[in-house]
Protein backbone atom coordinates (compact mmCIF):
# COMPACT_ATOMS: atom_id res chain seq x y z
CA UNK A 1 0.00 0.00 0.00
CA UNK A 2 0.90 3.52 -0.81
CA UNK A 3 2.60 5.34 2.31
CA UNK A 4 1.38 9.53 1.92
CA UNK A 5 4.51 11.39 1.85
CA UNK A 6 5.42 14.85 2.82
CA UNK A 7 5.92 16.01 -0.79
CA UNK A 8 2.28 14.68 -1.43
CA UNK A 9 1.03 17.45 0.79
CA UNK A 10 3.54 19.93 -1.44
CA UNK A 11 1.97 18.78 -4.53
CA UNK A 12 -1.64 18.80 -3.31
CA UNK A 13 -1.09 22.54 -2.52
CA UNK A 14 0.78 23.22 -5.83
CA UNK A 15 -2.43 21.51 -7.63
CA UNK A 16 -5.52 23.52 -5.67
CA UNK A 17 -3.11 26.85 -5.96
CA UNK A 18 -2.88 26.19 -9.77
CA UNK A 19 -7.05 25.18 -10.02
CA UNK A 20 -7.73 28.49 -8.61
CA UNK A 21 -7.09 29.63 -11.52
CA UNK A 22 -6.68 27.22 -14.48
CA UNK A 23 -10.37 25.60 -15.36
CA UNK A 24 -11.31 23.11 -15.76
CA UNK A 25 -9.23 22.40 -12.65
CA UNK A 26 -8.38 18.80 -13.92
CA UNK A 27 -5.64 21.05 -16.39
CA UNK A 28 -4.32 22.12 -13.34
CA UNK A 29 -3.87 18.93 -11.82
CA UNK A 30 -2.21 17.26 -15.03
CA UNK A 31 0.20 20.13 -14.97
CA UNK A 32 1.55 19.77 -11.87
CA UNK A 33 1.64 15.94 -11.33
CA UNK A 34 3.80 16.14 -15.19
CA UNK A 35 6.20 18.82 -12.95
CA UNK A 36 6.96 16.18 -10.46
CA UNK A 37 6.76 13.41 -13.03
CA UNK A 38 4.07 11.03 -11.41
CA UNK A 39 1.32 11.63 -14.01
CA UNK A 40 -0.44 8.72 -14.99
CA UNK A 41 1.76 6.25 -12.00
CA UNK A 42 -0.02 5.07 -9.03
CA UNK A 43 0.61 8.07 -7.06
CA UNK A 44 -1.00 10.13 -9.67
CA UNK A 45 -4.33 7.76 -9.03
CA UNK A 46 -4.01 8.35 -4.88
CA UNK A 47 -3.34 11.91 -4.66
CA UNK A 48 -6.48 12.01 -7.88
CA UNK A 49 -8.61 10.57 -5.27
CA UNK A 50 -7.30 13.12 -2.85
CA UNK A 51 -8.03 15.96 -4.49
CA UNK A 52 -11.47 15.17 -5.24
CA UNK A 53 -12.51 14.47 -1.71
CA UNK A 54 -10.98 17.72 -0.45
CA UNK A 55 -13.42 19.14 -3.13
CA UNK A 56 -16.02 17.68 -1.97
CA UNK A 57 -15.34 18.56 1.27
CA UNK A 58 -14.49 22.34 0.82
CA UNK A 59 -16.94 24.38 2.61
CA UNK A 60 -16.39 22.12 5.61
CA UNK A 61 -13.19 22.47 5.18
CA UNK A 62 -13.35 26.09 5.31
CA UNK A 63 -14.92 26.16 8.25
CA UNK A 64 -12.46 24.66 9.67
CA UNK A 65 -9.59 27.37 8.76
CA UNK A 66 -12.26 30.02 10.00
CA UNK A 67 -11.93 28.24 13.20
CA UNK A 68 -8.44 27.66 13.26
CA UNK A 69 -7.43 31.01 12.02
CA UNK A 70 -10.53 33.36 12.67
CA UNK A 71 -10.92 34.85 9.21
CA UNK A 72 -12.55 33.60 5.90
CA UNK A 73 -10.11 31.72 4.09
CA UNK A 74 -11.04 33.75 0.90
CA UNK A 75 -8.83 36.42 2.36
CA UNK A 76 -5.76 34.18 3.26
CA UNK A 77 -2.69 34.29 1.08
CA UNK A 78 -3.81 32.17 -1.94
CA UNK A 79 -0.91 29.44 -1.47
CA UNK A 80 -1.23 29.42 2.60
CA UNK A 81 -5.15 29.04 2.04
CA UNK A 82 -4.36 25.71 -0.71
CA UNK A 83 -1.83 24.33 1.98
CA UNK A 84 -4.34 24.66 5.13
CA UNK A 85 -6.67 23.10 2.86
CA UNK A 86 -5.04 19.92 2.02
CA UNK A 87 -3.42 19.86 5.55
CA UNK A 88 -6.54 19.69 6.80
CA UNK A 89 -7.80 16.88 4.42
CA UNK A 90 -4.94 14.80 5.25
CA UNK A 91 -4.19 15.47 9.52
CA UNK A 92 -8.49 16.04 10.06
CA UNK A 93 -10.21 13.52 7.11
CA UNK A 94 -7.33 10.73 6.63
CA UNK A 95 -6.01 10.74 9.48
CA UNK A 96 -5.48 6.83 9.38
CA UNK A 97 -3.52 7.32 6.41
CA UNK A 98 -1.12 9.82 7.52
CA UNK A 99 -0.17 8.49 11.28
CA UNK A 100 2.74 7.18 10.17
CA UNK A 101 4.31 10.34 8.94
CA UNK A 102 6.83 12.67 11.02
CA UNK A 103 4.61 15.31 11.79
CA UNK A 104 7.21 17.68 12.60
CA UNK A 105 8.99 17.15 9.22
CA UNK A 106 5.66 17.57 7.07
CA UNK A 107 5.60 20.94 8.95
CA UNK A 108 8.96 22.21 8.33
CA UNK A 109 9.00 20.90 4.17
CA UNK A 110 5.39 22.56 3.68
CA UNK A 111 6.44 25.67 6.14
CA UNK A 112 9.67 25.74 3.75
CA UNK A 113 7.98 25.05 0.31
CA UNK A 114 5.77 28.41 1.19
CA UNK A 115 8.30 30.42 2.07
CA UNK A 116 9.59 30.15 -1.23
CA UNK A 117 7.13 30.25 -3.39
CA UNK A 118 5.20 33.39 -1.98
CA UNK A 119 6.75 34.71 0.92
CA UNK A 120 8.81 34.13 4.31
CA UNK A 121 6.01 35.36 6.68
CA UNK A 122 3.26 32.84 5.00
CA UNK A 123 5.66 29.80 5.69
CA UNK A 124 5.95 31.12 9.14
CA UNK A 125 2.25 31.69 9.34
CA UNK A 126 1.95 27.91 8.41
CA UNK A 127 4.17 26.42 11.09
CA UNK A 128 2.80 28.38 13.51
CA UNK A 129 -1.01 27.25 12.63
CA UNK A 130 -0.27 23.57 11.72
CA UNK A 131 -0.40 22.02 15.82
CA UNK A 132 -4.12 23.69 15.85
CA UNK A 133 -4.90 21.53 12.34
CA UNK A 134 -3.02 18.47 13.85
CA UNK A 135 -5.31 18.23 17.03
CA UNK A 136 -8.66 19.96 15.77
CA UNK A 137 -11.40 17.65 16.78
CA UNK A 138 -14.33 17.89 14.62
CA UNK A 139 -17.70 18.18 16.73
CA UNK A 140 -21.37 19.87 14.96
CA UNK A 141 -22.67 22.14 17.53
CA UNK A 142 -26.08 21.31 15.69
CA UNK A 143 -28.83 19.20 13.95
CA UNK A 144 -28.02 20.85 10.50
CA UNK A 145 -24.25 21.31 10.94
CA UNK A 146 -24.15 17.43 11.87
CA UNK A 147 -26.08 16.94 8.51
CA UNK A 148 -23.71 19.34 6.67
CA UNK A 149 -20.58 17.79 8.16
CA UNK A 150 -22.03 14.17 7.08
CA UNK A 151 -23.03 14.77 3.74
CA UNK A 152 -20.94 17.61 3.12
CA UNK A 153 -23.65 19.79 1.88
CA UNK A 154 -23.75 23.75 2.62
CA UNK A 155 -26.11 25.07 5.46
CA UNK A 156 -28.58 26.63 3.63
CA UNK A 157 -29.09 23.87 1.05
CA UNK A 158 -29.24 21.27 3.56
CA UNK A 159 -32.30 24.17 5.19
CA UNK A 160 -33.92 25.00 2.21
CA UNK A 161 -34.15 20.87 0.90
CA UNK A 162 -35.65 20.22 4.67
CA UNK A 163 -38.31 22.96 3.91
CA UNK A 164 -39.22 21.68 0.37
CA UNK A 165 -38.79 17.61 1.58
CA UNK A 166 -39.16 17.10 4.73
CA UNK A 167 -37.81 14.11 6.33
CA UNK A 168 -37.22 13.01 3.02
CA UNK A 169 -34.45 15.23 2.57
CA UNK A 170 -31.75 13.14 4.48
CA UNK A 171 -32.47 10.67 2.02
CA UNK A 172 -31.34 12.92 -0.79
CA UNK A 173 -28.25 13.79 1.17
CA UNK A 174 -27.27 10.47 0.95
CA UNK A 175 -27.80 9.98 -2.78
CA UNK A 176 -25.52 12.81 -3.67
CA UNK A 177 -22.94 11.21 -1.91
CA UNK A 178 -23.19 7.58 -3.42
CA UNK A 179 -21.39 6.78 -6.81
CA UNK A 180 -23.38 7.01 -9.20
CA UNK A 181 -23.93 4.44 -11.90
CA UNK A 182 -22.81 5.14 -15.83
CA UNK A 183 -25.42 5.71 -17.84
CA UNK A 184 -25.51 6.03 -21.70
CA UNK A 185 -28.00 6.08 -24.74
CA UNK A 186 -28.09 3.97 -27.54
CA UNK A 187 -27.87 6.38 -30.44
CA UNK A 188 -30.73 4.49 -32.70
CA UNK A 189 -29.70 5.75 -35.79
CA UNK A 190 -26.26 4.40 -35.90
CA UNK A 191 -26.79 1.11 -33.35
CA UNK A 192 -29.21 -0.93 -31.59
CA UNK A 193 -29.90 -1.58 -28.20
CA UNK A 194 -28.71 -5.35 -28.82
CA UNK A 195 -25.79 -4.07 -30.47
CA UNK A 196 -24.49 -1.77 -27.33
CA UNK A 197 -25.54 -4.38 -24.80
CA UNK A 198 -23.53 -7.27 -26.58
CA UNK A 199 -20.50 -4.76 -26.43
CA UNK A 200 -20.32 -3.77 -23.02
CA UNK A 201 -20.83 -7.61 -21.88
CA UNK A 202 -17.97 -8.33 -24.04
CA UNK A 203 -16.19 -6.03 -22.26
CA UNK A 204 -17.48 -7.28 -18.94
CA UNK A 205 -20.23 -5.05 -17.75
CA UNK A 206 -23.24 -6.10 -16.22
CA UNK A 207 -25.83 -4.10 -18.05
CA UNK A 208 -29.34 -2.98 -16.83
CA UNK A 209 -31.70 -1.66 -18.99
CA UNK A 210 -33.63 1.33 -18.15
CA UNK A 211 -37.48 1.04 -17.33
CA UNK A 212 -37.90 4.72 -18.41
CA UNK A 213 -36.56 5.04 -21.25
CA UNK A 214 -35.50 1.73 -23.10
CA UNK A 215 -32.78 3.05 -25.21
CA UNK A 216 -30.72 4.06 -21.86
CA UNK A 217 -28.29 1.49 -20.46
CA UNK A 218 -26.87 1.45 -17.01
CA UNK A 219 -23.60 0.02 -15.74
CA UNK A 220 -20.79 0.40 -12.65
CA UNK A 221 -17.63 2.23 -13.61
CA UNK A 222 -15.24 2.84 -14.09
CA UNK A 223 -15.27 2.93 -18.16
CA UNK A 224 -13.06 4.79 -20.53
CA UNK A 225 -15.04 6.25 -23.30
CA UNK A 226 -12.18 6.67 -25.21
CA UNK A 227 -11.25 3.59 -25.82
CA UNK A 228 -14.77 1.99 -26.64
CA UNK A 229 -14.95 1.43 -30.60
CA UNK A 230 -18.57 1.97 -30.60
CA UNK A 231 -18.75 5.32 -28.69
CA UNK A 232 -15.95 6.66 -30.85
CA UNK A 233 -18.30 5.78 -33.76
CA UNK A 234 -21.22 8.05 -32.12
CA UNK A 235 -23.13 4.76 -31.73
CA UNK A 236 -23.53 5.39 -27.91
CA UNK A 237 -23.59 8.57 -25.88
CA UNK A 238 -23.19 9.49 -22.22
CA UNK A 239 -26.70 10.60 -20.81
CA UNK A 240 -28.56 10.12 -18.00
CA UNK A 241 -31.62 8.53 -17.93
CA UNK A 242 -33.76 11.86 -16.45
CA UNK A 243 -31.81 13.62 -18.91
CA UNK A 244 -33.09 11.54 -22.18
CA UNK A 245 -36.90 11.74 -20.79
CA UNK A 246 -37.07 15.24 -21.62
CA UNK A 247 -36.91 14.53 -25.49
CA UNK A 248 -39.40 11.19 -25.18
CA UNK A 249 -42.10 13.94 -23.47
CA UNK A 250 -41.52 16.45 -25.77
CA UNK A 251 -42.01 13.45 -28.63
CA UNK A 252 -40.64 15.34 -31.68
CA UNK A 253 -41.61 13.58 -35.05
CA UNK A 254 -40.26 13.47 -38.33
CA UNK A 255 -40.11 16.70 -40.80
CA UNK A 256 -41.76 19.13 -37.86
CA UNK A 257 -40.02 22.35 -36.98
CA UNK A 258 -37.90 21.91 -33.49
CA UNK A 259 -36.36 24.64 -31.63
CA UNK A 260 -33.77 23.71 -28.73
CA UNK A 261 -33.49 27.11 -26.41
CA UNK A 262 -30.76 26.55 -24.64
CA UNK A 263 -29.11 22.88 -26.45
CA UNK A 264 -25.40 22.59 -25.92
CA UNK A 265 -23.97 20.06 -25.68
CA UNK A 266 -26.53 18.52 -27.49
CA UNK A 267 -27.61 15.38 -25.69
CA UNK A 268 -31.22 16.47 -26.23
CA UNK A 269 -30.43 17.96 -29.83
CA UNK A 270 -29.38 14.98 -30.93
CA UNK A 271 -31.84 12.58 -29.13
CA UNK A 272 -34.53 14.64 -30.70
CA UNK A 273 -33.07 14.57 -34.45
CA UNK A 274 -32.97 10.75 -33.99
CA UNK A 275 -36.69 10.55 -32.78
CA UNK A 276 -37.12 12.60 -35.97
CA UNK A 277 -35.07 10.28 -38.13
CA UNK A 278 -33.21 13.16 -39.07
CA UNK A 279 -36.12 14.53 -41.12
CA UNK A 280 -37.16 18.00 -40.45
CA UNK A 281 -35.23 20.82 -38.82
CA UNK A 282 -33.64 21.85 -35.47
CA UNK A 283 -32.65 25.14 -34.81
CA UNK A 284 -30.47 25.01 -32.04
CA UNK A 285 -29.21 27.66 -29.46
CA UNK A 286 -26.99 28.43 -26.85
CA UNK A 287 -24.63 31.13 -25.84
CA UNK A 288 -21.45 29.12 -24.66
CA UNK A 289 -18.63 29.22 -27.36
CA UNK A 290 -16.93 25.81 -25.50
CA UNK A 291 -19.90 23.83 -25.29
CA UNK A 292 -21.13 24.69 -28.88
CA UNK A 293 -17.97 23.30 -30.04
CA UNK A 294 -18.55 19.86 -28.06
CA UNK A 295 -21.89 20.27 -29.75
CA UNK A 296 -20.65 20.30 -33.41
CA UNK A 297 -18.31 16.98 -32.67
CA UNK A 298 -21.40 15.47 -30.99
CA UNK A 299 -23.43 15.89 -34.31
CA UNK A 300 -20.88 14.61 -36.43
CA UNK A 301 -19.91 11.96 -34.44
CA UNK A 302 -23.57 10.73 -34.29
CA UNK A 303 -24.56 11.67 -38.32
CA UNK A 304 -27.47 13.88 -37.21
CA UNK A 305 -28.16 16.42 -40.15
CA UNK A 306 -30.70 18.89 -39.11
CA UNK A 307 -29.26 20.97 -36.45
CA UNK A 308 -28.74 24.47 -37.20
CA UNK A 309 -26.67 26.09 -34.70
CA UNK A 310 -26.88 30.05 -33.61
CA UNK A 311 -24.29 31.14 -30.93
CA UNK A 312 -26.92 33.48 -29.35
CA UNK A 313 -28.53 34.74 -26.39
CA UNK A 314 -32.32 32.60 -27.03
CA UNK A 315 -34.40 35.40 -25.54
CA UNK A 316 -33.66 36.94 -29.23
CA UNK A 317 -34.61 33.41 -30.91
CA UNK A 318 -38.00 34.88 -32.17
CA UNK A 319 -35.96 38.18 -33.74
CA UNK A 320 -34.06 35.25 -35.81
CA UNK A 321 -36.44 32.82 -36.68
CA UNK A 322 -40.26 34.90 -36.22
CA UNK A 323 -43.28 34.36 -33.79
CA UNK A 324 -45.34 31.02 -34.01
CA UNK A 325 -42.67 29.03 -36.32
CA UNK A 326 -42.41 25.99 -34.44
CA UNK A 327 -43.77 22.52 -33.82
CA UNK A 328 -42.04 21.94 -30.80
CA UNK A 329 -39.57 23.67 -28.76
CA UNK A 330 -36.98 21.95 -25.94
CA UNK A 331 -36.09 24.45 -23.07
CA UNK A 332 -33.90 22.59 -20.87
CA UNK A 333 -32.84 25.71 -19.12
CA UNK A 334 -29.69 27.02 -17.35
CA UNK A 335 -30.23 25.96 -13.59
CA UNK A 336 -28.24 26.05 -10.39
CA UNK A 337 -27.94 21.73 -11.54
CA UNK A 338 -28.06 20.51 -7.76
CA UNK A 339 -29.64 17.64 -9.14
CA UNK A 340 -26.45 16.64 -10.41
CA UNK A 341 -24.82 16.82 -7.22
CA UNK A 342 -23.42 13.25 -7.04
CA UNK A 343 -21.80 13.51 -10.39
CA UNK A 344 -20.01 17.01 -9.75
CA UNK A 345 -18.46 17.11 -6.51
CA UNK A 346 -17.24 20.14 -7.02
CA UNK A 347 -20.81 21.91 -7.70
CA UNK A 348 -22.29 21.74 -3.68
CA UNK A 349 -19.55 24.39 -2.87
CA UNK A 350 -20.54 26.94 -6.03
CA UNK A 351 -23.64 26.84 -5.34
CA UNK A 352 -24.77 30.55 -4.34
CA UNK A 353 -28.25 31.10 -2.86
CA UNK A 354 -28.33 34.54 -3.82
CA UNK A 355 -28.09 33.38 -7.62
CA UNK A 356 -31.40 31.03 -7.35
CA UNK A 357 -33.59 34.10 -8.12
CA UNK A 358 -31.72 35.58 -10.99
CA UNK A 359 -31.26 32.01 -12.65
CA UNK A 360 -35.23 32.28 -12.36
CA UNK A 361 -35.61 35.12 -14.01
CA UNK A 362 -33.82 34.33 -16.72
CA UNK A 363 -35.64 30.53 -17.13
CA UNK A 364 -38.81 33.05 -16.91
CA UNK A 365 -37.85 35.13 -20.05
CA UNK A 366 -36.47 32.02 -22.26
CA UNK A 367 -40.00 30.55 -21.09
CA UNK A 368 -42.23 33.38 -22.55
CA UNK A 369 -39.55 32.87 -25.88
CA UNK A 370 -40.33 29.63 -26.00
CA UNK A 371 -43.95 30.03 -25.89
CA UNK A 372 -43.81 32.89 -28.69
CA UNK A 373 -42.01 30.67 -30.85
CA UNK A 374 -44.64 28.05 -30.95
CA UNK A 375 -47.85 27.30 -33.41
CA UNK A 376 -51.01 27.25 -32.08
CA UNK A 377 -50.71 23.32 -30.83
CA UNK A 378 -47.64 23.78 -30.88
CA UNK A 379 -45.73 22.29 -27.80
CA UNK A 380 -42.91 23.24 -25.44
CA UNK A 381 -41.03 21.08 -22.68
CA UNK A 382 -39.57 22.99 -19.84
CA UNK A 383 -37.01 21.31 -17.70
CA UNK A 384 -34.23 21.87 -15.62
CA UNK A 385 -31.93 19.59 -13.43
CA UNK A 386 -32.40 21.69 -10.26
CA UNK A 387 -34.08 20.82 -7.37
CA UNK A 388 -35.37 24.06 -6.11
CA UNK A 389 -39.49 24.98 -6.09
CA UNK A 390 -38.01 28.68 -7.44
CA UNK A 391 -36.46 27.24 -10.44
CA UNK A 392 -39.03 24.88 -11.62
CA UNK A 393 -43.28 24.87 -10.49
CA UNK A 394 -42.78 28.90 -9.41
CA UNK A 395 -41.35 29.84 -12.92
CA UNK A 396 -44.30 28.18 -14.74
CA UNK A 397 -46.94 29.34 -12.29
CA UNK A 398 -45.79 32.50 -12.65
CA UNK A 399 -45.71 32.32 -16.66
CA UNK A 400 -49.44 30.23 -16.33
CA UNK A 401 -50.65 33.01 -14.15
CA UNK A 402 -49.42 35.90 -16.60
CA UNK A 403 -50.26 33.85 -19.97
CA UNK A 404 -53.81 32.98 -21.42
CA UNK A 405 -52.49 31.48 -24.83
CA UNK A 406 -50.60 28.42 -23.03
CA UNK A 407 -52.01 25.68 -20.89
CA UNK A 408 -49.87 22.53 -19.13
CA UNK A 409 -50.44 19.06 -20.82
CA UNK A 410 -50.62 16.48 -18.13
CA UNK A 411 -47.44 14.06 -17.60
CA UNK A 412 -48.13 10.69 -15.93
CA UNK A 413 -46.53 7.06 -15.50
CA UNK A 414 -42.73 8.46 -15.14
CA UNK A 415 -41.14 9.36 -11.47
CA UNK A 416 -43.20 11.28 -9.47
CA UNK A 417 -45.55 14.09 -9.37
CA UNK A 418 -43.80 17.51 -9.18
CA UNK A 419 -45.02 20.45 -6.46
CA UNK A 420 -47.67 21.72 -9.29
CA UNK A 421 -50.12 18.88 -10.57
CA UNK A 422 -49.23 17.34 -13.60
CA UNK A 423 -45.75 18.30 -13.73
CA UNK A 424 -42.63 15.24 -13.13
CA UNK A 425 -40.34 15.18 -10.94
CA UNK A 426 -37.64 12.83 -10.50
CA UNK A 427 -35.72 12.58 -7.50
CA UNK A 428 -32.11 11.11 -7.02
CA UNK A 429 -32.65 9.10 -3.98
CA UNK A 430 -36.36 7.64 -5.37
CA UNK A 431 -35.55 6.90 -8.94
CA UNK A 432 -31.47 6.17 -9.11
CA UNK A 433 -30.91 9.18 -11.60
CA UNK A 434 -30.24 13.00 -11.37
CA UNK A 435 -32.72 15.44 -9.89
CA UNK A 436 -34.81 16.53 -12.96
CA UNK A 437 -38.12 18.38 -13.46
CA UNK A 438 -40.32 18.56 -16.58
CA UNK A 439 -43.49 20.73 -17.29
CA UNK A 440 -45.22 20.03 -20.86
CA UNK A 441 -47.15 22.94 -21.70
CA UNK A 442 -49.35 23.29 -24.97
CA UNK A 443 -49.76 26.97 -27.02
CA UNK A 444 -53.72 27.52 -27.21
CA UNK A 445 -54.16 29.90 -29.67
C1 LIG B 1 -28.79 22.59 -18.96
S1 LIG B 1 -27.66 23.19 -20.10
C2 LIG B 1 -28.23 22.53 -21.62
C3 LIG B 1 -27.88 21.08 -21.83
C4 LIG B 1 -28.32 20.57 -23.18
N1 LIG B 1 -29.72 20.81 -23.44
C5 LIG B 1 -28.06 19.07 -23.32
O1 LIG B 1 -28.99 18.27 -23.18
O2 LIG B 1 -26.91 18.71 -23.59
C6 LIG B 1 -28.12 24.86 -20.26
C7 LIG B 1 -27.43 25.61 -21.37
O3 LIG B 1 -28.00 26.92 -21.44
C8 LIG B 1 -27.03 27.78 -21.98
N2 LIG B 1 -27.50 29.17 -21.77
C9 LIG B 1 -27.42 29.94 -20.68
N3 LIG B 1 -28.00 31.12 -20.89
C10 LIG B 1 -28.47 31.12 -22.16
C11 LIG B 1 -29.17 32.05 -22.98
N4 LIG B 1 -29.52 33.24 -22.51
N5 LIG B 1 -29.47 31.69 -24.24
C12 LIG B 1 -29.11 30.47 -24.72
N6 LIG B 1 -28.46 29.56 -24.00
C13 LIG B 1 -28.15 29.86 -22.73
C14 LIG B 1 -25.77 27.35 -21.27
O4 LIG B 1 -24.62 27.74 -22.00
C15 LIG B 1 -25.93 25.83 -21.21
O5 LIG B 1 -25.27 25.23 -22.28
Amino acid sequence: MYRIKERDFVILTEVLRKADEIKPSQYAKRMVFEKYNILGTHIDRILTAVYYKIMKRLGVIDKIIRDVVGVHPNILDPWLRSALRVTIEFLVFEKKYTKHLDKERVKKVVADFLSNVTHPYVGMYYFETFERIASYKLEPKDEIERLEFEYLLPAWYIRKMKELLGEEAEELFKAFNREPMISIRVNTLKATVKEVIDHLRRQGKEVIVSSVVPTVLKFEGPYDFDKSKLYRKGKFVVQEEASALASILLDPKPNETVVDLCAAPGGKTIHMAELMRNRGVIHAFDVDELRLKRMEELIKRCGVKIVKIYKMDARKAVDVLGESIADKVMLDAPCTSDGTLMKNPELRWRIREEKIEEIAQLQYELLNTGIDLLKPKGRILYCTCSIFREENEDVVERVLKERDDVKLVPLEGYYSEGFLKVTIRAFPHKHNTIGFFYALLEKTE
